[in-house]
């Protein structure tokens, strides 16, 4: 028996904002129900994901709603019930609810994360990308210009003070682009858009090389992880641009 698509819900409210609760959704394959799953999307908004090994026909997606209080987090499962609608249900509420516990734990510890501020820095449809050539583990792969905000800066602060520093240009900085994502050690990555002012041309000063990429050129570079994920919203930035 085929059985009908059957729809879970649980809503859980995160105390975070929602830019931050975005960092604290799975980004790689994550067990669940006896399975594994894959995540195929990840945006400010939300998350889907689908059941690559055991319970086959399984969708989850998680929504993001910003509320007065913070963020709901909804998670939500689409499958194949052949015993009908009543047949996992409680097995699967434990699991939804689970996976919201997990979102709303790792949530609440990246609030009080250190950020770390990357830059889009768009011209003429290109977005400017920079090689690394420290430490051994990272040199040779690429990322956006950026570092740690320092205490007492804000994000533009930082964004304006390590573009002087690392291209030698001064830009004007924009929206958060994408996701905030985790980084390793508890730290978040935190993208801005940004131009730079007047027609300066950047140099890199301490990293190997500097590309201007299009939106079809962006994964023909080795990114590092954290900005592999950001990729579908840079690629989005670029078409988007007039
Ligand atoms: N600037 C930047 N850092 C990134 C990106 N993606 C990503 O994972 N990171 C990581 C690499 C580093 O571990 C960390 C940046 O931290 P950081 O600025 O304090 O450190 P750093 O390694 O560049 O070294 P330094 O400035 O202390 O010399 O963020 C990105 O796109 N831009």
């Amino acid at each position: 028996m085929a059985g009908a698509d059957v729809i879970l819900s649980t809503t859980t409210l995160v105390d975070v904002p929602r830019r931050i609760v975005s960092a604290a959704l799975p980004v790689h394959d994550f067990p669940l129900l006896g399975g594994w799953f894959r995540v195929v999307s990840v945006a400010v908004e939300g998350w889907s994901a689908v059941a690559v090994r055991g319970p086959r026909s399984f969708r989850l997606a998680v929504r993001l709603t910003t509320t007065p209080a913070g963020t709901d987090v909804t998670c939500s499962a689409t499958f194949r019930a052949p015993g009908g609608p009543l047949a996992h249900r409680s097995r699967v509420l434990s699991a939804l609810t689970s996976l919201a516990e997990g979102i709303r734990t790792r949530a609440l510890a990246l609030a009080g994360a250190p950020v770390i501020v990357g830059t889009a820095i768009v011209r003429g449809r290109r977005l400017l990308a920079q090689q690394r050539s420290y430490p051994a583990d990272a040199a040779g792969l690429w990322e956006l210009p950026g570092g740690r905000v320092e205490p007492g800066e804000s994000d533009a602060d930082a964004v304006v003070r390590e573009c002087a520093e690392e291209l030698g240009v001064l830009v004007e900085v924009g929206a958060p682009v994408g996701p905030d994502v985790a980084l390793p050690k508890g730290k978040l990555l935190r993208i801005h858009r940004a131009t730079i002012v007047g027609d300066a041309r950047p140099h890199p000063h301490d990293h190997a090389d500097l590309r201007w990429l299009t939106a079809g050129q962006l994964g023909t570079v080795p990114w590092l992880p954290a900005d592999r994920v950001l990729l579908p919203a840079l690629r989005q930035l670029l078409r988007g641009l007039p």
